[in-house]
């Protein structure tokens, strides 16, 4: 993103409301329209003498000098009619990506005059609509109308302006307070001060001081030279919940219901949310009938992980992980993602695991692996299948089959690891961090791969020194399907996974969470294991008497013999 060399830039200000330009009306602000004519009045965005020297339009503006030689040169387009950005839809934007489309070729930067209030939503959509983007978009705003005297939208507009007519940055950014941020990075925290946005698992892209600091190597490079493509077709019937403690399952089951077809939820922690069986159960019965259900994390910072039980449990039901993304980020890419037509459902998922627009980051591993899916990796398996017989050639498909291996037991593709182990891939393989194709497959759910695996005869107990058992991951994912295969082949939890289970198995009696104990039933757990206070599950059950509960243990101790 070299600063641009032309003496002359042109940018095109796309104004659709906000504060910024606002009018108090009976006490209250309300859209106001006449931006250009507050902006040609103002010499920091006007020279007027300029302008008439080289006899510019009347509706373009020209900065004073940006630089030694230079100028950016705009102009206002008022959309019609003007919104307070709580009002901003889908509809808005795509006119808005729209606008930007039929001026592509004439600007070389744009800038969306927005309101505050829902800019990061809205740079987040636009991030995903504008396909190809080769320029800089970038939105700003204010918490206080130009006109008034002490007021930040001066300096937020002009920054934006000199942004996008200085620099090649091919992103849809945020600009407030001197700091350019990612726009699907970005979110609003403060009504009042004039630092209303942060970005808080990315640094700016860029900030503004005495001088201007670009974070290079953060910001991305234009994807391809395809012409722009503007993605209208976002799906609506998305949405965005919130959990609480103590959320009653009822509540989920009726938000869930058609016509929602994906869900932003916001969880606790690190992706952590309540394990009640009944509000597990509703979400696992909406994932399988097809709705796409996205954690977030309802901290500000931070990524979704899988520390601790009550996130893999969601997972476990079929929550799909959004790692650090924004719950605007995510919502947005919901909506892109379930707009494009003729997907699967399961490629809908592995385009939702995949950082599109650089507004999630992926953990290292999960990063190499999903960046290896798909077409992509039946790409580099074909091209590793053409490879020509000789030494070097050899020594380059030894190097890369591991990775590539464990990017198809990842993404749960048989057929490309099918191929890989014609060209004598070792099933068997460690990476340096000790994952296994088992493990990385049985931690996913993959069946299919499970069960390829076992038929080779891949150790089914196979571990590192002290990472979990493929059993135990199969268990934490509640994978009911893979925890039999790898019961079938004879895979067993380490005495010390039977002796750390008794804990866990108190906590799901505790719930009486009867799919949770089942499926640690299934693994070989004995459900009379004491936790750390040396009650056990059973015991648990009998003292709440729940008969349910009761019920169904009995009938897997009933079958304890026939459970190895
Ligand atoms: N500061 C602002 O722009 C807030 C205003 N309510 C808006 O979002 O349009």
């Amino acid at each position: 993103m070299a600063r641009a060399a032309a003496p002359e830039r042109r940018v095109l200000a796309v104004y659709t409301g906000g504060t910024i330009g606002m009018r108090s009306q009976q006490g209250v602000l309300v859209p106001g329209g006449g931006l250009a004519t507050i902006l040609r009045a103002l010499p920091m965005f006007h020279d007027q003498e300029h302008a008439q020297v080289c006899s510019l339009p009347n509706d373009t503006l020209v900065l004073p000098p940006a630089g030694p030689d230079q100028r950016i040169i705009y102009t206002v387009l008022e959309c019609q009619p003007l919104f307070d950005s709580s009002d901003m839809t889908i509809t808005e934007w795509v006119q808005i990506a729209q606008t930007i489309e039929r001026h592509y070729d004439q600007y070389h930067g744009f800038v969306v005059i927005h309101g505050t209030d829902t800019m990061a939503f809205a740079a987040s959509v636009l991030s995903f609509m504008l396909e190809n983007l080769q320029k800089p978009v970038i939105l700003t705003g204010a918490q206080v109308p130009i006109h008034a005297l002490w007021n930040d939208g001066r300096e937020n507009l002009l920054g934006a302006l000199l942004m996008a007519g200085q620099y090649i940055i091919p992103e849809v950014c945020l600009f407030f307070q001197n700091q350019l941020f990612r726009g699907n990075r970005a979110t609003k925290v403060d009504n009042r001060r004039f630092a209303a946005f942060c970005s808080p698992n990315l640094p700016p892209l860029a900030t503004v001081g005495v001088d201007i600091t670009i974070n290079r190597e953060l910001v991305r490079k234009a994807s391809s030279k395809d012409r722009l493509v503007v993605c209208s077709r976002m799906e609506r019937d998305v949405g965005l919940l919130r959990l609480f403690p103590g959320i009653p399952a009822s509540l989920v089951r009726a938000f869930l219901q058609p016509p929602l077809k994906g869900v932003v939820m916001e969880t606790f922690g690190s992706g952590n949310g309540p394990t009640k069986p009944d509000l597990l159960q509703e979400l696992q019965a909406a994932a399988e009938r097809g709705l796409v259900i996205v954690n977030c994390t309802h901290c500000l910072q931070g990524t979704v992980t899988s520390d601790y039980a009550s996130g893999t449990a969601l997972a476990g039901a079929g929550v799909i992980s959004g790692f650090d993304m924004t719950s605007e980020a995510a919502l947005a890419k919901l909506s892109y993602v379930l707009g494009q037509p003729g997907l699967s459902l399961d490629d809908r998922k592995k385009l939702l695991a995949q950082d599109l627009r650089g507004e999630m980051t992926l953990p290292a591993v999960d990063e190499c692996w999903s960046s290896l899916q798909g077409s992509t990796l039946s790409r580099a398996v074909s091209w590793l299948l053409r490879l020509s017989i000789s030494q070097e050639a050899e020594a380059l498909r030894d190097a890369l089959m591991p990775s590539l291996a464990l990017a198809a037991a990842h993404s749960g593709d048989l057929e490309a690891l099918q191929a890989l182990e014609e060209l004598g891939s070792g099933l068997s393989l460690e990476d340096p961090i000790g994952q296994t194709l088992l493990r990385v497959a049985a931690q996913r759910g993959h069946a299919g791969v499970v069960a390829m695996l076992l038929q080779r005869g891949v150790d089914v107990n196979a571990r590192d020194q002290d990472g979990p058992s493929p059993l135990l991951l199969a268990v934490r994912g509640r994978h009911r399907g893979v925890t039999g295969l790898l019961r079938a082949a004879g895979a067993c939890l380490s005495p010390q996974e039977l002796e750390d289970a008794g804990t866990e198995l108190c906590r799901l009696a505790s719930r009486a969470d009867s799919e949770g104990l089942r499926v640690w039933w299934q693994a070989g757990a004995d459900l009379g294991q004491p936790g750390y206070d040396g009650r056990s599950a059973l015991h648990m059950v009998e003292a709440a008497g729940n008969p349910e509960v009761s019920a169904v243990l009995q009938s897997l101790e009933g079958g304890v013999g026939a459970q190895a």
